[in-house]
């Protein structure tokens, strides 16, 4: 996960390959629900992994559920619809984050345990969460005789539940569904804790987000429990229901954060399709009926019961106007893809936009103007006409997921313009509520031209403290980082592990070539090994140097290092890479410390390891080692002419990072 204040994305050309999807948030919550209530152990696979399912698993765990990960199977053993002694006499404060599909079903089981066996809940989430409304579900409990307290506002959490007290339970209990389809399936998963006799659910006013409550359907039915339906008004809990474990479940991908792949073989699956691997016709969540809507804007689709493969048909796509109260969720993408329409759509029936992770009506049409969008919004609709003179922007994300993820799709803009532009996405974080490695996903199977790549390059003489700049700038910016000196050290020790003699120029080059290496926070790894340590061995020193006379390996390794070029960004450190290797980088950093302060930092590493140092010595060897270096014919080691030279010599690392951040931002659009 980018837990970084930005992450910029720079213009992307195509799509292509294969999206294996997180586990869907609706069933994973559910499934945790239905598994902490009913008896005896159930097998999870596939639990989504993510803020939404950690605070329903926190929430299980406080009411004494014991949850276990047993590799890729999560197991659950339920409390019987029992609460523990424990529970009841203290009590229970719990947060739920951000997560309706956590909130609004436990307000109703726990406000029923409470009712039934005595105990005081304490439900709270994020800020946002306490904007986000449970009136009606409260108003429906109220009604059986649940003892609720709206502890700030009426009609929002943070909820007190408390009891014992009688409920009433033979008239139907009458909730509205038209501000948000998870109070009727709060109750739904909740009331067969009372079921003795039947119950009786009616919904009041227009039903929205109908798919979600067959899901819930769904889910009650592999737990035991057959709901009677008569349309989408009246639902019956037969008497004497129970939650049964039905031993194992699997959870299926997530059809919502599907879209945004969808969308991208729609958009740039132009030589080859983009596949999408846990969701297809075989699916249980309404989401997956986004592939209609995708299909309308003239998007390609081929499905298998649990794949789906978009390539990109009509183009531009074709404008919509669409109901998409089914797919509300997913139908935020539609709102990016719009931009890439040959005329005006309109996103209609998603009033209930307005009362999720922020108001996304308002929010969506805020963030598409900033790109230069034209956009039309009423109180529950969206009109997004297409985009031809785009503007950079910074995206507020409003610590919404599906903001972040639907305008990473802006991005795609070189597909309609001249004129491309970056799209930065703020706190992209965020996306940790369904889909924490959202971005590691899409950089997998989106190309961009790799001059469009940015690359920034820090040079400069040994022990400068380049390395820890580099790794530094990289981490705030979410950048790959190449440590090119290390390449020739690799290069050695990998073909002395392989068996080939390091004097055959042509067999070590090929190995070069394909090295399976990549450095994180300061550490080398190659093939999955962490090889840092061996790489500063001296024998790995001198393997370096034997291979390093190959200019075949020479060769190599430079590709290799252009390689390294990869999205969303570089920072390469070493000696050319402004002068040599990047020359095109749009910052190049050219870092020196006087020779006095290198001998000192290598001074104090060597005596921190325990290795006698003489500092005399370490700083002659550091000025006859840079007059080398700058004498050489080959690649000398001196600044780039456009480089911005950075004496280090008196400042921390963190003002090195600063300021080199700093010229970084001052080159941004934004
Ligand atoms: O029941 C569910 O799992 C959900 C129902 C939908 O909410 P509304 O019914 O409030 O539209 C949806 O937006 C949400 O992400 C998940
Ligand atoms: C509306 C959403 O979440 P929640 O389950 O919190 O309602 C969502 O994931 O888009």
């Amino acid at each position: 996960m980018y837990k970084i204040p930005f992450l910029d994305l720079p213009p992307l050309q195509a799509a292509a390959g294969t999206v294996r999807l997180p586990g869907s948030k609706s069933i994973s919550n559910r499934v945790l629900l239905l598994a902490g209530l009913a008896e005896g152990e159930t097998l999870i696979q596939d639990l989504l992994a993510s803020d939404d399912t950690a605070v329903m698993l926190e929430a299980l765990r406080q009411l004494g559920c014991d949850v276990r990960q047993d590799g890729p199977v999560l197991r659950v053993r339920g409390i019987g619809a029992q609460l523990n002694d424990g529970v009841r006499a203290a009590g229970l404060k719990l947060f739920l984050g951000n997560a309706g599909t956590a909130m609004r079903p436990l307000a109703a089981a726990l406000a029923l345990l409470a009712a039934t066996q005595g105990a005081t809940f304490e439900l709270s989430g994020v800020p946002r969460m306490h904007e986000r409304p449970i009136g009606d579900l409260v108003d429906a409990l109220r009604e059986l005789g649940c003892e609720i307290t709206c502890l700030g506002q009426e009609g929002f959490p943070p909820l007190r539940l408390g009891g014992p007290t009688p409920l009433t339970l033979n008239a139907p209990v009458r909730v509205r569904g038209d501000v948000s389809s998870q109070f009727l399936t709060a109750l739904l998963l909740a009331l067969p804790l009372v079921s003795a006799e039947d119950v009786v659910i009616e919904v009041v006013g227009e039903l929205i987000s109908k798919p979600y409550i067959h899901i819930t359907l769904e889910l009650l039915k592999r737990f035991g429990i057959e709901v009677r339906r008569d349309g989408w008004e009246r639902f019956t809990i037969p008497a004497g229901s129970r939650y049964r474990s039905p031993g194992e479940v699997h959870v299926e991908g997530d059809a919502s954060s599907a879209s945004y792949f969808v969308a991208l073989g729609a958009l740039a699956g132009i030589e080859a399709p983009v596949r999408i691997e846990g969701v297809g016709t075989a699916s249980l969540q309404g989401d997956v009926r986004f592939v209609e809507a995708a299909a309308l804007m003239g998007a390609t689709v081929s499905q298998g019961p649990n794949w789906v493969e978009v390539r990109r048909g009509a183009w531009p796509l074709k404008a919509l106007d669409l109901d998409c109260n089914h797919i509300p969720d997913a139908a935020m993408t539609l709102a990016v893809m719009a931009l890439y329409a040959d005329g005006p759509s309109t996103l209609r029936n998603i009033a209930s936009w307005r009362v999720k992770e922020t108001d996304r009506i308002a929010a969506m049409a805020t963030e598409l103007q900033k790109l230069g969008a034209t956009v039309e919004e009423g109180p529950d609709w969206l009109r997004v006409n297409p985009l031809h003179d785009w503007k950079p922007a910074s995206i507020h994300t409003y610590d919404d997921h599906r903001v972040a993820m639907c305008f990473s799709l802006a991005a795609l803009n070189p597909l309609v313009t001249d004129r491309p532009v970056r799209v930065r996405i703020e706190d992209p974080a965020c996306v940790a509520k369904t889909f924490p490695d959202y971005f590691e996903t899409l950089f997998e199977v989106v190309r961009a031209r790799r001059a469009d790549i940015p690359v920034i390059t820090i040079d400069g003489p040994t022990a400068s403290g380049k390395g820890t700049l580099a790794d530094e700038v990289a981490h705030a910016l979410g950048y790959i980082v190449l440590d090119s000196g290390a390449l020739y050290r690799t290069a050695g020790l990998a073909a002395f592990h392989a068996g080939v003699s390091l004097d055959d120029g042509p067999a070590v080059a090929q190995i070069a070539a394909t090295l399976d290496l990549h450095f994180r926070k300061g550490r080398a790894i190659l093939q999955g090994e962490d090889i840092t340590d061996l790489l500063r061995e001296e024998a790995t020193g001198l393997m370096a140097s034997q291979v390093a006379a190959h200019p075949e390996v020479r060769q190599a390794l430079h590709q290799l290092q252009l390689d390294f070029r990869r999205l969303p960004g570089l920072v390469a450190d070493g000696r050319d890479m402004g002068t040599a290797v990047f020359p095109d980088a749009p910052l190049k950093v050219f870092l020196t410390a006087s020779a006095q302060t290198r001998a000192e930092r290598r001074y104090k590493q060597l005596i921190d390891k325990g290795i006698s140092a003489n500092m005399e010595s370490l700083r002659s060897d550091l000025e006859a080692r840079d007059a080398r270096d700058k004498g050489r014919a080959a690649s000398p080691l001196k600044p780039a002419q456009d480089a911005q030279l950075l004496d280090n010599s008196g400042q921390t690392i963190e003002e090195s990072k600063a300021l080199v951040l700093e010229w970084w931002q001052s080159r941004q659009p934004f």
